[in-house]
């Protein structure tokens, strides 16, 4: 009976989860990352507790996100909010000028080219510029993204871990959790969004002036309301979760 009850509880809710440094430990490169099968099973089971109300929320493209998070293929956000998926399969992409990405490509193609160690990632309507294997291009770096954006304002930069990305202005997190809501089976549900990153941060506004529940992993100034240490912690919170052993309404009161 509690536990019918707790599921009960749990069906009021709706969960946005980031990918890389919440759902999947930094690695050196972005290829390197992996969502551990115990994770992925937790997410399955939650994902039916709460009848698909379940997205992920990343700055990676949808097919890289339907790709770490396999079998699952639901509700999602990519590129930041750029593109997004329903539930029931509809795909909102935000339009860019393809003239201005080839511009913006060949820029930044031309201008890393004496940079050892960056890395452009080219992700069909936005760019990361990636200074972790290069730590001390991050100042050029910023500088060649802002230089981008003043030329071309349909764009804006986006900071990252050890990346300066260059994304559509219109697009962010918070707003991408913003249109689920109003789609089915999210409408009505109270939000919670865990990330860790500075891109989280519309995301945990929108959820806070919805009186949801924001989580941010690991440390650093956020506008989130609850913290849990680390990835590792947040495996151990997702098993009880799963499980039906957490109480969400008691997280809303604090
Ligand atoms: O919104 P997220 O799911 O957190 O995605 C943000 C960016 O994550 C990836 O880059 C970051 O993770 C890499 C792998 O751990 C790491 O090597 C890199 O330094 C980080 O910035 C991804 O490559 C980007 O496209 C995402 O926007």
């Amino acid at each position: 009976m509690n536990e019918l009850r707790q599921i009960c509880r749990q069906n009021d809710y709706a969960f946005f989860f980031d990918i890389d440094g919440t759902l999947a430990t930094l690695q050196a490169t972005p290829e390197a990352v992996s969502i551990p099968a115990p994770v992925i099973t937790h997410l399955t089971l939650l994902t039916q507790n709460l009848s698909g109300a379940l997205a992920f929320v990343s700055g990676r493209p949808l097919s890289q996100i339907d790709e770490l998070t396999y079998p699952l293929r639901g509700a999602a956000a990519g590129i930041h909010g750029a593109e997004i998926r329903t539930l029931n399969g509809e795909l909102i992409a935000t339009r860019v000028d393809p003239q201005q990405l080839c511009e913006i490509d060949q820029q930044l193609s031309r201008d890393i080219e004496p940079m050892p160690g960056v890395r452009l990632e080219k992700k069909s309507i936005a760019f990361a510029l990636h200074y972790r294997q290069a730590p001390t291009a991050q100042q050029a770096l910023h500088e060649l993204a802002n230089t981008i954006v003043k030329r071309y304002p349909d764009f804006k930069v986006q900071a990252g871990k050890c990346v300066w990305e260059i994304k559509p202005r219109a697009c962010d997190k918070g707003k991408a959790i913003s249109y689920l809501m109003q789609t089915s089976p999210f409408i009505g549900r109270i939000p919670v969004f865990i990330g860790d990153d500075m891109t989280d941060e519309a995301g945990f506004q929108y959820v806070n002036r919805q009186q949801g529940i924001s989580i941010k992993i690991g440390c650093g100034e956020s506008e989130a309301t609850h913290r849990i240490d680390n990835v590792t912690q947040l495996y151990q919170w997702l098993d009880q979760l799963a499980n039906n052993n957490i109480n969400l309404d008691t997280m809303r009161s604090v």
